[in-house]
């Protein structure tokens, strides 16, 4: 039996994945496995008994992942699960902030209680939110990521002069590019060239405060920039004076705050990003499908903390040993298991950055568990230890 732990709102489908006898979902003792959103787990504390956490969808700044990572705990998330939900809402925002839209529709809704006179009011009314067409307008894009790319390429159809910064761009992502959208050498590029901005890079502790003061007195006067990221990403006293200042036309927020909601031009979205259907379905079942496959095989994919790992079962029972990523590991576990007369039938090790995670497969069935996992965790590098 393996307890999950859910946090926040899961799509049905999601949790459908995880609806067999072999698994208890939802508020557990002693868990397994944690999947949740945007919950915030780093103000938790999380059981030894965890070996996984996935995010139902893509940012992990609310989860402690190096504290994880030195326990053997692996993260998943959902790349590209959501991104369809987060460009179709950027893109309307785009054109709404462009149209006054949101301040027009707030400003109608307030002539309730005119009458007859509403028509005339409206027609009196509308000279006051006369917008921009997006059409020949600059956009630039800060990390072209599974988000990133799909509102390039779709804002470059739309007629706009697209161009992207993302030093670390995929060779993936690269190739989906619309041929028209140009490189960034670097942020000024965006900064002093664009009439649009919008971020799609994770929250780290490089991009914190990537728009600040020193950003905003580079940009032309009237910019649009439109956060779908996080809101960490921007210094919003700073902001507040490029407001002022006629710097910053208009900043669209998923991640609205007390004074955010307080600020002249800011139109302030309930982080609604990934919150369709579709998305919320797409993450949920690739997310519990990821833990399932986990904790029943050992396999890891799309982990942002351990590298992907697939195995075909081979032998009789499992060994998963997560360990730092130090010479002869491998050779450490193997000949303990010779020592143990335990056979090897099959095995595969692959290391991401100072972690690494260990499959062997083996010949024969082991009679305590325990004693195995006491064995190997007693190791010097070795992180976690489980036989399945
Ligand atoms: N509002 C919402 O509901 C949602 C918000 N998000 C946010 O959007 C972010 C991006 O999501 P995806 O595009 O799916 O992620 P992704 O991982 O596919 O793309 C992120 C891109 O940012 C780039 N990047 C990293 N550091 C950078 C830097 N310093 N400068 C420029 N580029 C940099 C990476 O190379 C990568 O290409 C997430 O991390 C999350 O914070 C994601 C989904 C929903
Ligand atoms: O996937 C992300 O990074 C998001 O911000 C979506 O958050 P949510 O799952 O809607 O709480």
């Amino acid at each position: 039996m393996y307890n999950i732990q859910v946090y926040n709102s899961i799509a049905d489908k999601g949790l459908a994945v995880l609806n067999d006898d072999a698994y208890q979902v939802g508020d557990v003792n002693d868990a397994d496995a944690i999947l949740l959103r945007s919950y915030k787990l780093e103000e938790e504390s999380i059981p030894s008994s965890v070996k996984a956490v996935a995010r139902s969808g893509v940012g992990v700044n609310n989860i402690p992942v190096d504290d994880l990572t030195e326990r053997g705990v692996v993260v998943f998330n959902t790349p590209g699960a959501n991104a369809n939900a987060v460009k179709e809402l950027v893109l309307m925002s785009l054109i709404a902030s462009s149209r006054n839209l949101f301040s027009a529709v707030n400003w109608t809704n307030g002539l309730q209680g005119n009458g007859s006179e509403v028509p005339k009011k409206v027609e009196a009314g509308k000279k006051g939110f006369v917008g921009t067409e997006v059409r020949g307008k600059r956009l630039g894009i800060i990390g072209v990521g599974a988000i990133g790319a799909l509102v390039a390429n779709d804002a470059s159809s739309l007629g706009m002069d697209v161009i992207a910064y993302d030093p670390f761009i995929s060779v993936n992502t690269a190739w989906q590019l619309n041929g028209d959208v140009q490189r960034a050498n670097d942020l000024e590029d965006i900064f002093q060239t664009c009439d649009y901005i919008t971020m799609h890079v994770p929250l780290t502790d490089k991009t914190k405060q990537m728009l600040n003061a020193d950003a905003f007195s580079k940009m032309k006067p009237g910019m649009k920039i439109l956060n779908f990221s996080r809101g960490e990403l921007v210094e919003e006293n700073e902001l507040k004076e490029a407001i002022e200042n006629n710097i910053v036309d208009s900043y669209v927020t998923d991640f609205p705050n007390e004074e955010l909601l307080q600020m002249e031009n800011v139109t302030a979205i309930p982080h609604l990003g990934a919150s369709t259907y579709e998305s919320e379905e797409n993450c949920a079942a690739m997310a519990a499908s990821q833990i399932k496959q986990f904790l029943e095989t050992g396999n890891i994919h799309n982990s942002v903390n351990f590298p992907d790992v697939h195995m075909p079962f081979k032998g009789r029972k499992r060994l998963a040993v997560v360990h730092q990523n130090i010479p002869n590991m491998v050779g450490q576990i193997a000949s303990l298991l010779a020592t143990q007369s335990i056979n090897i039938a099959d095995m595969v090790n692959r290391s991401k950055d100072e972690w690494a995670y260990t499959l062997i497969d083996l010949d024969q069935d082991v009679l305590n568990n325990e004693d195995l996992i006491d064995l190997v965790k007693n190791i010097e590098g070795v992180l976690h230890v489980r036989v399945i």
